[in-house]
């Protein structure tokens, strides 16, 4: 894919979040500080009750569970889908050992002496190696992250020189790790498939050579949470995405009605969220919700998350099963590779990306 030419963009100076706290400041930089209605408590959305939570899915229920508990299972997924957008993936199959040893490589990463990981630099407008994700001038808002990210699948795709090589298990770690997200993200595609009525390979078999990235992000505490986000908000390009978070404070939160809801992390679990190929296959039956992180004042956080998309070559647009009198065609046939550049090229910014494919149904 073509970034856009990093020298025609002026992005001024990019503060490395971690080498800013190391002085332990009490205020944020300007460039950090978020107009009011976009800050986390003065927020245009409310704040949900802790007991609201996205659902659970148990996925050894919907492969082994028996006909009943699977037909249970997979309405749960059906409404996760429906009316979240996301849910938490539990008996996912993959190892927990696997799961802990991605977080440490990564950690490890992070922690790396600043000289060390700009060995990786990620260009200005590119979205692999280690830096600045989605910035496109000199007056746009910072997020409070740092980010490592890489393409993974297929090998085309893939800029070994911004592989890091140390910590020295980082390598075979990520790939061991992403052949098991990508046998996940595959298991779950043919569930919602099914979920939906379809085939279960329907969305398999029409992505061609599935395209597979993953962002490692790492939140270090921040003194003013209430000012900054950690990533802003955005829905996911992708089809699916994967994402593994740590343990501590919650950092991830997804817009549902006219609320930010919390999502807690779940010892093992992986958090599952529709992306933006999936809204429009089902001409928006199932949604790519909005979401963002946050940050927190004493710890850090990191999350690990993986983008599983169609191939590039694939031409997209609603399938005839989801349109019909009372469900007008609400996105064009548009071709994936192009909306992925459109994608990267554009800064973070809710679900504004999805207009690309937008048609405007006039009412
Ligand atoms: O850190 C998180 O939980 C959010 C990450 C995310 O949404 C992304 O990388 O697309
Ligand atoms: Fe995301």
């Amino acid at each position: 894919m073509s970034p856009v030419a990093s020298s025609s963009l002026k992005v001024g100076h990019l503060d490395d979040v971690q080498e800013l706290r190391k002085y332990r400041p009490t205020a944020v930089p300007e460039r950090y500080v978020r107009e009011g209605a976009e800050r986390p408590t003065v927020s245009a959305l409310g704040e949900a009750p802790a007991s609201m939570q996205i659902p659970v899915i148990d996925l050894w229920k919907l492969a082994h569970g028996g006909p009943y508990r699977a037909r249970k299972e997979l309405e749960k997924l059906s409404v996760a889908c429906e009316d979240w957008g996301f849910f938490q993936v539990v008996n996912h199959g993959i190892d927990s050992v696997l799961l802990e040893r991605m977080q440490r490589v990564s950690e490890e990463f992070f922690m790396l002496p600043l000289e060390e990981k700009e060995k990786y630099p990620m260009a200005p407008g590119t979205l692999q190696g280690y830096g600045h994700a989605f910035v496109f001038s000199e007056d746009q808002k910072l997020d409070w992250c740092n980010m490592l990210a890489l393409g993974v699948e297929p090998p085309f795709i893939r800029n070994p020189k911004l592989w890091p090589t140390n910590p020295p298990k980082f390598r075979e770690t990520l790939e061991a790790y992403s052949a098991n997200v990508r046998k996940l993200s595959q298991a779950l595609l043919r569930f919602i498939a099914m979920s939906l009525g379809l085939k279960p390979q329907k969305f398999n078999k029409m992505f061609g050579t599935a395209v597979q990235a993953v962002r490692m992000n790492y939140y270090p505490p921040c003194p003013r949470p209430d000012l900054v986000l950690g990533l802003s908000s955005h829905s996911d390009g992708s089809a699916l995405t994967v994402l593994q978070q740590s343990m501590g404070p919650v950092g991830l939160q997804i817009v549902k009605g006219k609320t930010w809801v919390p999502i807690h992390p779940i010892r093992n679990a992986l958090v599952i969220n529709i992306g933006d190929t999936i809204e429009v296959l089902t001409n928006g039956r199932y949604k790519s919700v909005e979401h963002r992180a946050v940050t927190n004042k004493d710890r850090d956080r990191l999350s690990i998350v993986t983008f599983y998309a169609p191939s590039y070559e694939i031409e997209l647009g609603p399938l005839p099963e989801f349109v019909d009198k009372n469900h007008p065609r609400m996105y064009r046939r548009y071709n994936h590779g192009e909306y992925s550049r459109h994608y990267i090229n554009n800064k973070l910014d809710g679900k504004r990306s999805l207009e690309f494919a937008k048609i405007q149904n006039k009412s």
